[in-house]
C-alpha cells in the first residue's frame, strides 16, 4: 500500500484537489476495474476517452482520479489531479507503485519493425543457456525464468510492464529482454524504465495507419534511443537505410552490427541451405541451425547485446550455435514420405514477405514449386495489402490468397486490396481461397515431392480473430493434419 503522494513523485502537477496522503489500494486506467481506494487514471485514448468514466470510477470507489481535465461534478471525498499528459503520469505512477523495478534489472529493450520477437527470445534462450535467470516480455509470451504467462500486445501498458518486472525482480530475475513497439514508445508504455541496452532491428513499411507517415513512424522508434542516458548502450543494424539516423541524437554509447559494411560485429555468410547456415561471426566460423540472412542480422544483433555484459566472446559465440529457432518464425517442417517443406512464418509486412521469400528461393536447388498462402490483417494499415500482393506473387511460383485475421473487416475485401497489387504479368498465378484451413489443405493437396510451401502472416498464433472473437486456428496443426491426410 502507498500513499497517493509517493506515487505521483515526479509527476508534474498542474491543479490538485483535495487531500494527496491517503492510501491508494491499486491504480487502473480502466474504470470497470476500479474498485475501493484505488486510483483512477483518466486517458483520452484511440477509441474511447477515459474522462467520461471518471464519475463511474468514482461509483465503483475510487478516491483519487488523475485526468487532464477537471470533471465538471466534484466529489468532497475523492482526490482530483490534473495533469499535462496522463500517459505520461501512469508511467511514472506505475514505476513508483512498483518501487522502480526496471532499476533492479539488466534491462534490454528492443525495438525495429521485424526481428524483435525473435531477437528478444534468443537473447532470453541465450542468457538462459548461460544459467542466467531471465526475463522476456514478448509478442508471443512474458516469461519469468520458466514461467510463462499469456499475453495480447507486444509492448504493455505501463502497468502491466512494472508489475511483471516487479515479480521478476522478486522472483531474482537479472537479465530481462523486451519488445518495445512503435505504438509502445509513442503511449508511453515504456516511458521511466531504465534501458541498460536498446537495440534497433531495421525500419520498413508497417503500421502507417497509426504513424501516419513513414517519417513520424521512424522518429517514433528513435525516441527510444534519444531517451537513452550516458552509461547505456544503443546498438544498431549498420547496414539498414536508417540504422545511423536511428543513433544520431542518442547519448548512449554507439555499438553497431552489419554484413555489407565495417562494423563492431560483423558476419560472413559461408553457407546456406534447410539445415541451417555456415557463418563466419568477427573470425570465427560457426553452423547456426537458423535460415535466413534476415536470421544473420538477429543473430548479430544478439551477440551484439551479449557482448555489453561480463561475458567472454568465445562463450558467446558457443552459446550463439546452440540457439534453437523461435515459434512462428521460419518454423519448418518437412512431410515424413514426400519431403514436402512446409515453412510457418510470421511475415506480415512486405520487408518480412520479401525476405522469407528470397531466402527460400535462395536454398531451392532444383525448380521445386514453390506456393505461397498469404493474406493480411484487418483494421490495420491498409496500404500494405496491394505490396503484399505484388511481392507474393512476383517472387512464388503459384499463391493462395487467404484470409488472415479479419477483425472487424469483410476478409474478401481485405483479399480484394491485396489482390489489387498484382501485376498484369502475374495474374495467372494466383487463386483466392477465404478460409485458411482450406486454403492450406488446398495447397498441401497439390504438393510434390520436396516442393515448398510458405504459409505466411500468422506464426505462432493459435487463433483467428473474425469480429473480435478468437476462433482456434493453428497454422502448424493444419500443416502437420494435412501432412498426413494426402500421404505426403
Ligand atoms: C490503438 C492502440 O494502440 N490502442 C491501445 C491503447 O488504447 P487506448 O488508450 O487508445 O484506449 P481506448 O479504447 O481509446 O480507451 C481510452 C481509455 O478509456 C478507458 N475506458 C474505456 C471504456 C470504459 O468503459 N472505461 C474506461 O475507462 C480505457 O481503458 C482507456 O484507458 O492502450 C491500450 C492499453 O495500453 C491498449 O490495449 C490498446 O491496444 C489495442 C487493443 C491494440 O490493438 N493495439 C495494437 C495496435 C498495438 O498496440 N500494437 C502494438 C504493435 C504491434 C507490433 O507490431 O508488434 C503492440 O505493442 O502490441
Ligand atoms: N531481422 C529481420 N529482418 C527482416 N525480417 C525479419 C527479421 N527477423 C524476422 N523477420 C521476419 O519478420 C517476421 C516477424 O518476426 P518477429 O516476430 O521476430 O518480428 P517482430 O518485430 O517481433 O514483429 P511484431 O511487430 O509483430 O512484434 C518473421 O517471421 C520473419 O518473416
Ligand atoms: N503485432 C502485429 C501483428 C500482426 C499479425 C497479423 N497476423 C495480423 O493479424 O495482422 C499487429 O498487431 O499489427
Ligand atoms: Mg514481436
Amino acid at each position: 500500500m502507498k500513499q497517493l503522494k509517493d506515487i505521483l513523485y515526479r509527476v508534474s502537477l498542474e491543479e490538485v484537489i483535495g487531500r494527496t496522503d491517503q492510501d491508494i489500494n491499486a491504480i487502473h486506467f480502466d474504470s470497470r476495474e476500479i474498485k475501493t481506494n484505488d486510483c483512477f487514471v483518466a486517458i483520452d485514448g484511440e477509441k474511447a476517452n477515459g474522462h467520461d468514466f471518471i464519475e463511474k470510477a468514482v461509483e465503483l470507489g475510487a478516491t483519487a482520479v488523475i485526468c487532464e481535465e477537471m470533471p465538471k461534478n466534484i466529489s468532497n471525498d475523492v482526490t482530483y489531479v490534473r495533469v499535462n499528459d496522463s500517459r505520461q503520469a501512469l508511467a511514472y505512477m506505475a514505476n513508483h507503485y512498483y518501487d522502480s523495478p526496471s532499476k533492479s534489472l539488466k534491462l534490454i529493450g528492443v525495438t525495429g519493425t521485424n526481428g524483435k520477437t525473435t531477437t528478444t527470445s534468443l537473447m532470453y534462450q541465450l542468457f538462459q543457456n548461460l544459467g542466467f535467470p531471465v526475463g522476456l516480455i514478448s509478442t508471443v509470451v512474458i516469461k519469468i525464468n520458466e514461467k510463462s504467462i499469456s499475453t495480447s500486445l507486444t509492448t504493455p501498458d505501463s502497468l502491466t510492464i512494472n508489475k511483471h518486472m516487479r515479480d521478476m525482480v522478486d522472483a531474482g530475475v537479472e537479465y530481462c529482454f523486451m519488445e518495445v513497439s512503435s505504438h509502445g514508445i509513442d503511449q508511453k508504455r515504456t516511458l521511466g524504465l531504465d534501458f541498460d541496452v536498446a537495440a534497433f532491428t531495421n525500419l520498413s513499411h508497417d503500421h502507417l495507419d497509426y504513424h501516419h507517415s513513414f517519417a513520424e513512424y521512424r522518429d517514433v522508434k528513435k525516441r527510444l534511443f534519444d531517451q537513452l542516458p550516458k552509461t547505456a548502450v544503443a546498438v544498431s543494424n549498420k547496414d539498414d537505410k536508417n540504422g545511423e539516423f536511428i543513433l544520431q541524437n542518442t547519448s548512449a554509447k554507439k555499438v553497431f552490427y552489419g554484413i555489407k559494411t565495417i562494423a563492431d560485429f560483423r558476419a560472413k555468410i559461408l553457407e546456406k541451405s534447410f539445415e541451417g547456415l555456415k557463418l563466419e561471426l568477427n573470425g570465427l566460423e560457426v553452423w547456426s541451425r537458423f535460415i535466413g540472412d534476415f536470421n544473420v542480422y538477429n543473430l548479430l544483433a544478439v551477440y551484439a547485446v551479449a557482448s555489453q555484459f561480463d561475458l567472454s566472446e568465445l562463450e558467446i559465440v558457443e552459446a550463439l550455435t546452440k540457439l534453437e529457432p523461435v515459434a512462428g518464425r521460419f518454423q519448418h517442417l518437412v512431410s515424413p514420405k514426400k519431403k514436402v517443406h512446409a515453412v510457418v512464418d510470421y511475415a506480415h509486412t512486405p520487408d518480412a514477405l520479401e525476405n522469407v521469400l528470397k531466402t527460400l528461393n535462395s536454398i531451392r536447388t532444383n525448380n521445386e514449386t514453390l506456393t505461397t498462402i498469404v493474406g493480411c490483417g484487418g483494421n490495420r494499415d491498409k496500404t500494405k495489402r496491394p505490396v503484399m500482393g505484388n511481392i507474393a506473387t512476383s517472387l512464388s511460383t503459384q499463391v493462395i490468397f487467404t484470409s488472415d485475421n479479419p477483425r472487424f473487416e469483410n476478409p474478401d475485401e481485405i483479399i480484394d486490396d491485396v489482390e489489387a497489387g498484382v501485376e498484369a504479368q502475374n495474374t495467372s498465378k494466383y487463386i483466392r481461397i477465404t478460409d485458411r484451413g482450406q486454403a492450406i489443405k488446398t495447397a498441401c493437396k497439390m504438393a510434390q515431392a520436396n516442393d515448398i510451401i510458405l504459409i505466411a502472416g500468422k506464426g505462432h498464433e493459435t487463433y483467428q480473430d473474425v469480429n473480435g472473437v478468437k476462433n482456434d486456428f493453428d497454422d502448424v496443426e493444419h500443416v502437420t493434419t494435412n501432412f498426413k491426410l494426402f500421404n505426403l
